[in-house]
């Protein structure tokens, strides 16, 4: 018996703009992401957090058009609908200082208009425990650690299990074992739909996104999977004991070697690509 796998687009993005005055941050990008752990890799500035933010429907494009799950932010009905089934961690997320985390994620539910009071208390001990606040949840926001508080908007944004989760740089303030917490918890949603990050970290590319975007100065330069990003690099780095003009980059390891991106010269030591690598050249060209 043969089992029929239906794949969807259910993120759609078409010539999605958005300016600050003469700044363009995002610029004309298309997208098309069905189920799975997406990674937004890019310099500061890129616009990685506004692309994220239009997704997120908390701001509106300029131009061009979103489509998330088959409804279109821009009708209010179906807006709504889009927020209660997406969960979004800004960027700095300024929670209530004098909220518990179990308050704060209530909230949240009743901003999602979630009626069932018990449902709601449910819902946000569930989420609370899942990123390991189990024994914090009473305690008032403003006594939390960064990495604590960095895990109540994480809970608020787990809230109703969200088929489509936007996660703007979400290990940030996380130590190495929250970190490891935070990827088993986004590849369990990640099954269940699909999970869009930005990151600086190649690392926590690698070990958790099926698929990467690389943005450089509004648009999309890269998108395949991490080994692909990888593979840009191939037979395009070595190593010497100095510096290399004709290189693309280079730069001093810790052992004093040096190491050099680009097209290498006659008779170079190659050595093996890593995603840094390839994601340091994906803007460059071939
Ligand atoms: N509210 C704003 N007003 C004016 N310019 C803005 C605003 N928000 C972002 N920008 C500009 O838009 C561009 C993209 O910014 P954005 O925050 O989306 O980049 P990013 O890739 O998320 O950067 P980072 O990695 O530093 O978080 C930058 O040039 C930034 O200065």
């Amino acid at each position: 018996m043969s089992t029929t796998v239906l794949t969807y687009a259910r993120v759609a993005v078409s010539a999605l703009t958005k300016t600050y005055g003469a700044r363009v941050a995002v610029d004309e990008v298309d997208l098309s992401l069905g189920s799975g752990i997406i990674g937004v890799l890019g310099p500061n500035g890129a616009g990685k957090t506004t692309l994220l933010r239009m997704l997120a429907t908390v701001l509106a494009p300029d131009k061009g058009t979103i489509s998330l799950n088959g409804l279109d932010p821009r009708v209010p009905a179906e807006r709504v609908e889009i927020r209660r089934r997406l969960g979004f961690l800004p960027q700095s997320s300024e929670l209530y200082p004098n909220f518990t985390p179990l308050e704060l994620v209530d909230y949240v539910a009743v901003l999602k208009e979630h009626t069932d009071r018990d449902w709601r208390r449910r819902e946000a001990t569930r989420v609370l425990e899942a990123v390991g606040l189990a024994d914090r949840m009473h305690q008032k926001i403003r006594t939390l650690s960064g990495g604590m508080q960095q895990r109540v908007a994480l809970a608020a944004a787990l809230l109703g299990d969200p088929e489509l989760l936007v996660l703007d740089e979400p290990a940030t303030g996380l130590d190495p074992e929250q970190r490891l917490e935070l990827r088993s918890l986004l590849a369990r949603s990640a099954g269940r739909g699909t999970v869009i990050l930005s990151t600086h970290n190649t690392a926590e590319v690698a070990a958790l996104c099926q698929r990467v975007l690389v943005m450089r100065e509004g648009r999309i330069c890269f998108t395949g999977t991490p080994g692909e990003l990888r593979d840009l690099a191939d037979g395009r780095v070595w190593e010497s004991g100095g510096a290399d003009a004709t290189a693309l980059r280079s730069w001093m390891t810790a052992d004093g070697t040096f190491r050099h991106i680009g097209d290498p010269p006659a008779g170079a030591t190659h050595v093996a690509a890593t995603l840094d690598d390839g994601y340091l050249l994906s803007g460059a060209g071939r």
